[in-house]
């Protein structure tokens, strides 16, 4: 674990955006399943969570291997979308992984393993073991858990010979999540079609396609630098695609918002769970201006309670900041102070949010755990360097 002292400068300079951590898991998921012919996957990022999907698609296109493991490492995306495939591709499988991936909920899919008699065990030793045969059918499934969910059986239900149905029983949370899913695994030959807001249709016996891949940069690692700008750094993101699909583009909106706010601004953060702890940080620093974040309880169930770890350290820093039950009431204040620890909650959004604060504070911050970022950005200090951060490193622990 490394701890890290940052002191108070602006960043500047032109930034290479790395590639989008949610398309890369699918891109390396659709390619593994196609059976024959080779697929390119270009701009891949090679992320700790990326090479945990890696890893874990190997082994289960591995017709040698008979004990399966899948070690998902910290990744809730990896986990979720892995288990519904291993059970179609290979009858049991046993997942391992951090203790906090085992805390976020997995009880979508231990109701249809209810449901369908397939086998599954928890325990301290052996996480998660399931066993049993996916069935084709309809699938009435909760939207506001993880969209996750829905991901998952949307790679595995297509390589059944029946036909599938996924509705929506109440709304659906992180939709673009969903619809970038729907995309790359149509990139891959794949189709899901979509019958209405709430309901899916998936034909069975499809098969996955090889093709060519090029992952687009990522919206919201963009967003801890597009924030910056507007909190007085000098960033030009390079790479962005506006017309993609990723829902955390919504950043861009979301400071025009600020640019024209006067008192008040509410954000609902139902559809962009991942720019709270990034907004957090610029609403801190809007004086004068309250922001209200709603619709946020599924941050409580991320790497860390990010609702609960946000507040914290920013408070720690001088923020005016305190939390609901589903959301954040912040109210601007006009510097941070800094000139204190800090600790990244192992949960990099984290971690790279308070890297932005310390580019507003009055005095130097240490963050404790720094490497978290290696989740989803292995070089985000090494950029936060080259654009003159000014960092030193403390200790390992
Ligand atoms: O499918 C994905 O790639 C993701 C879906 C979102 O999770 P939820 O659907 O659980 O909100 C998001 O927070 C996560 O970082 C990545
Ligand atoms: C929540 C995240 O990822 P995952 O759910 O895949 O662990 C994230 O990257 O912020």
């Amino acid at each position: 674990m490394m701890d890290i002292l940052i002191k108070p400068t602006k960043l500047k300079g032109k930034l290479n955006i790395p590639p989008s951590k949610s398309l890369s898991h699918r891109a390396v998921i659709c390619a593994s399943l196609c059976k024959g012919g080779e697929s390119i996957i270009k701009n891949l990022i090679l992320s700790e969570d990326i090479k945990a999907t890696v890893e874990g698609m190997k082994r289960l296109i591995d017709k040698h291997i008979h004990n399966l493991v899948i070690d998902c490492k910290e990744s809730g995306s990896t986990l979720r979308f892995l288990i519904p495939i291993s059970i179609v591709l290979n009858n049991q499988c046993r997942f391992k992984g951090s203790p906090r991936l085992f805390e976020r909920p997995l009880d979508i899919y231990f109701d249809i393993f209810n449901e369908q008699n397939i086998t599954y065990k928890t325990s301290k030793d052996v996480p998660l073991y399931v066993k049993g045969n996916l069935k084709a059918g309809t699938y009435k499934i909760s939207g506001k858990i993880s969209s996750q969910f829905i991901s998952g059986l949307f790679f595995a239900l297509p390589l059944l010979s029946g036909d599938s149905n996924i509705i929506i029983s109440d709304s659906l949370e992180s939709r673009s999540y969903v619809n970038m899913t729907i995309d790359v695994m149509e990139k891959f030959g794949v189709i899901i079609k979509q019958m209405n807001a709430n309901e899916f249709y998936i034909r069975g016996n499809q098969n996955y396609i090889s093709s060519s891949y090029t992952i687009e940069a990522d919206y919201s690692q963009a967003s801890f630098f597009l924030a910056a700008n507007e909190l007085g750094n000098n960033i030009d993101c390079l790479g962005l695609n506006d017309t993609s699909l990723q829902g955390d583009k919504e950043i861009v909106d979301i400071i025009k918002r600020y640019k024209s706010a006067e008192r008040e601004i509410v954000i609902d953060a139902s559809q962009i769970p991942d720019l709270v702890p990034i907004i957090s940080v610029l609403a801190s620093l809007k004086n004068g201006l309250t922001t209200k974040i709603i619709n946020a309880g599924r941050l409580r169930i991320k790497e860390s309670d990010r609702l609960k770890a946000i507040s914290t350290e920013m408070k720690k820093i001088g923020a005016d900041i305190n939390e609901t039950e589903d959301g954040l009431i912040i109210n601007g204040v006009e510097k941070l102070s800094g000139g204190t620890k800090v600790s990244s909650w192992n949960d990099h959004r984290i971690a790279m949010s308070l890297a932005i604060a310390a580019t507003n504070c009055e005095k130097e911050i240490i963050l404790e755990n720094c490497q978290a970022v290696n989740k989803s950005y292995p070089t985000f200090w090494d950029d936060y360097k080259y654009l003159g951060g000014e960092i030193n490193e403390l200790n390992n622990r």
